[in-house]
């Protein structure tokens, strides 16, 4: 038999500070209804009875066991509400189990997502068609540097109405160290792009050696380059492998990926890392490394580190996502470096999107000194690395490496507007030798 709390128990209630539990059985004394009237209490049109309250929406039910709570906190709850409190300890468990299999099953149908995105990317189309002829040729005329032309190339981005590069040509000679220099959007990086293939001009011709760049393998041309973008991309992975993957065939090298680093101007910071080369830039899978309790020394009889678990950039700490856009970039030229230094046979052309981008003077000027003979900033360094090899820079900045240049390259608004050596730039009195000056007298 039920015992519904009377309206002498409301009234003995009246001070409890539980205004639900107040409201609650204000309810059950005024009407001696189903326990169904409890819950109605708090959403009359959700809850209009407790089966509908079971089978109701699962986000609801925490709010449930809230009420069910608030229900049985004071001492004198009535035989009836005992009951409750089953249903409270009951309905929380079973909301937490199906919780539980909620987000597994989420989880589980977003990996699928992934591997079938995975999937797709691979079934994309390139939309750049492959050429026939192998390159290059000759591998030893490659150690000499590659020549590239531009003749009359006009490039628009797809679905943009405007042109990136507008009739551009110039000739980079085999081993010559190019400085491709200009304000923001004004196509520099456009022209490294389709050097590497990344995408087709719309008009003109572009030659490698000589050759349309078109009839090349596409695979054995980027093999023969060197490249770091602005927008490099870092991988899930070590910092060492991270590095290695500019050259992967010698990924077990750690002397060459501590030499690559040191000229990237990388190796200090990856040397303060906890975990150093084996620093984790980002965690690679959820192992079971996640969620591993604070104070767990053994697992599966193996040592844990934790300080592992955090510079992997585990659930706890993630320490790897702190390094700056600097550090990040240090590492992606680094990167390039790799490729660069053990490929000196199969690398003739270095391309580097504005490298010093996001470095900060000590990274252009000091710590790049390590293999100098004192003239150090970064540019200078990468012109004394490139040995016989064609280079090409693009940048905003006049300095050391505009003055070493065969070529200087001056674009504005997606032409060129001046080219030459940088006398002969500073002989003619153009732009260049404007903007020269002017840099030069605030030096002074
Ligand atoms: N993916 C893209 N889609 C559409 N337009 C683009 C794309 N990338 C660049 N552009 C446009 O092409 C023009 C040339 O861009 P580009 O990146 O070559 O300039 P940039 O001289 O390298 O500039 P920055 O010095 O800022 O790197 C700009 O107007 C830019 O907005």
């Amino acid at each position: 038999m039920r015992h519904w709390p009377t309206f002498a128990d409301v009234c003995r209630l009246e001070s409890s500070p539980l205004t639900e539990y107040q409201r609650c059985v204000t309810v059950l004394g005024e009407d001696g209804g189903e326990f169904g009237e409890v819950f109605a209490a708090w959403n009359r049109r959700r809850f209009p009875s407790l089966a509908s309250i079971i089978q109701g929406p699962l986000h609801e039910l925490p709010q449930i066991v809230f009420t069910l709570r608030a229900v049985q906190q004071p001492a004198s709850i009535p035989m009836s509400l005992a009951s409750l409190n089953i249903i409270t300890s009951t309905s929380e468990s079973f909301s937490g189990s199906l919780m539980h299999i909620f987000f597994r099953i989420g989880s589980i149908s977003e990996n699928f997502a992934t591997v079938r995105k995975m999937y797709e990317v691979i079934n994309l189309q390139n939309r750049i068609l492959d050429g026939t002829i192998p390159y290059p040729q000759n591998q030893q005329a490659l150690q000499m540097g590659m020549s590239i032309e531009f003749r009359n190339v006009c490039f628009q981005y797809p679905e943009s109405n405007a042109y990136a590069l507008k009739n551009i040509s110039f000739k980079i000679g085999q081993g010559q160290l190019c400085v491709i220099l200009g304000e923001n959007g004004s196509g520099k990086s456009t022209i490294l792009k389709l050097i590497a293939r990344l995408y087709e001009p719309q008009e003109g011709e572009i030659l490698i050696d000589g050759q349309d760049i078109k009839t090349l393998k596409l695979a054995d041309l980027r093999q023969a380059m060197a490249v770091l973008f602005q927008d490099y991309t870092h991988f899930p992975l070590s910092i060492k492998e991270n590095i290695a993957l500019g050259d992967p065939g010698h990924s077990d090298d750690l002397d060459r990926i501590k030499q690559a680093a040191k000229l990237g101007g990388a190796s200090e910071l990856i040397e303060r890392l906890g975990e150093g080369y084996n620093t984790y830039l980002d965690r690679p899978v959820r192992d079971y490394y996640s969620g591993l309790p604070e104070g767990t020394t053994n697992l599966f009889g193996r040592p844990v580190s934790f300080g592992r678990v955090r510079a992997m950039g585990g659930m706890k700490i993630n320490e790897s996502t702190t390094l700056s856009g600097g550090q990040m970039q240090r590492i992606a030229l680094s990167r390039t470096f790799m490729r660069s230094l053990v490929s000196e046979t199969s690398v003739g052309l270095l391309l580097f999107d504005e490298p010093s981008a996001s470095l900060d003077p000590t990274a252009e000027h000091g710590i790049l000194s390590l293999y100098t003979d004192g003239s150090a900033d970064l540019f200078e360094r990468l012109r004394l690395l490139r040995g016989q090899k064609t280079m090409i820079f693009s940048s905003h900045r006049f300095g050391s490496l505009t003055r070493h240049a065969d070529k200087i390259l001056c674009m504005h608004d997606s032409v060129i507007v001046e080219e030459g050596s940088h006398d002969e730039l500073i002989k003619g009195g153009g732009e260049y030798a404007k903007l020269w000056n002017l840099q030069a007298q605030a030096f002074l």
